[in-house]
């Protein structure tokens, strides 16, 4: 369970994020939209502890993102404490960044082998299951710049799978692909989602992919959530006309 409690971000006197608060379950896929720029990357960069709430409260499974728990106080979270939390997030980006100089199963073996602490067979063993996985049982062997986008990124995914993490964040994870293989990496993530605990926190401007996988979807405007339905009604019957017209502008829908 991720919790956002009243979470506000300034960068200056830009207030990103206005009261940001919602509860998002086990196995739930929720996606973030709306325009350019109304803070649904900053609240991915926030989980992942790349960024910091200025105000407002971040947990996960009742243990809070941002700050600790020290002598009985809620402090600013250290290093080491944010550095354990990242371990149970696993984010997935439009570059794949991928470390070129490793093979595919380095790519997924190093981190489970240097932050959990596998051993290599077992972490070999767990990569290999993952590239069955997402197709790609062949290119174990392979260095990333022989392997398509659609093939990088199904990478991509593995390696953040191999660190069995609570939450997986995607940003964008098609932007960089050719149009031929978004359905490919689409349709395998809609099939983890489907067959995992993970929560999925997502922003995509595919409102297609949006809304087969989704089983919410917030629609942000300015900093604050204007909508947060499940696709079918947010897709179909937007309550709110800034929606309706964020919709009409992407999709040319509603
Ligand atoms: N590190 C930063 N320093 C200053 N301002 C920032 C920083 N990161 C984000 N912002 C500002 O925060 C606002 C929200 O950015 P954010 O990337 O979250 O929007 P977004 O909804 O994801 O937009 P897009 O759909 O274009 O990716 C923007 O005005 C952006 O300029």
């Amino acid at each position: 369970m991720i919790r956002f409690d009243n979470v506000v971000k300034r960068f200056g006197d830009n207030t990103v994020l206005d009261g940001f608060t919602c509860r998002m379950a086990p196995g739930e896929f929720v996606t973030l939209i709306g325009p350019s720029g109304s803070g649904k990357t900053t609240i991915l960069r926030l989980v992942m502890t790349l960024e910091r709430v200025t105000d407002g409260l971040i947990e996960i499974d009742g243990s809070p993102l941002s700050h600790m728990h020290r002598g009985g106080k809620l402090v600013p979270a250290d290093e080491k404490h944010l550095a354990g939390v990242r371990t149970r997030i696993g984010m997935v980006f439009q570059q794949f960044n991928l470390f070129p100089n490793m093979t595919v199963l380095r790519n997924i073996t190093e981190a489970p082998v240097r932050v959990l602490g596998l051993t290599p067979a077992e972490a070999d063993e767990r990569a290999r299951d993952l590239l069955d996985l997402v197709g790609l049982a062949d290119k174990a062997d392979e260095h990333p710049s022989r392997l398509s986008g659609g093939q990088q990124q199904r990478v991509a995914i593995a390696r953040a799978l191999a660190m069995r993490p609570d939450v997986l964040l995607l940003d964008e994870v098609t932007s960089a692909l050719d149009p031929e293989l978004v359905a490919g990496v689409l349709g395998l993530l809609g099939h983890i989602a489907d067959t995992t605990d993970i929560t999925f926190l997502c922003v995509t401007h595919e409102m297609g992919f949006a809304r087969d996988v989704s089983d919410r979807v917030l629609m942000f405007d300015h900093g604050r959530v204007i909508e947060d339905a499940p696709p079918e009604r947010l897709f179909t019957d937007p309550r709110e006309e800034r929606t309706r017209e964020f919709l009409q502008a992407v999709v040319g829908r509603t």
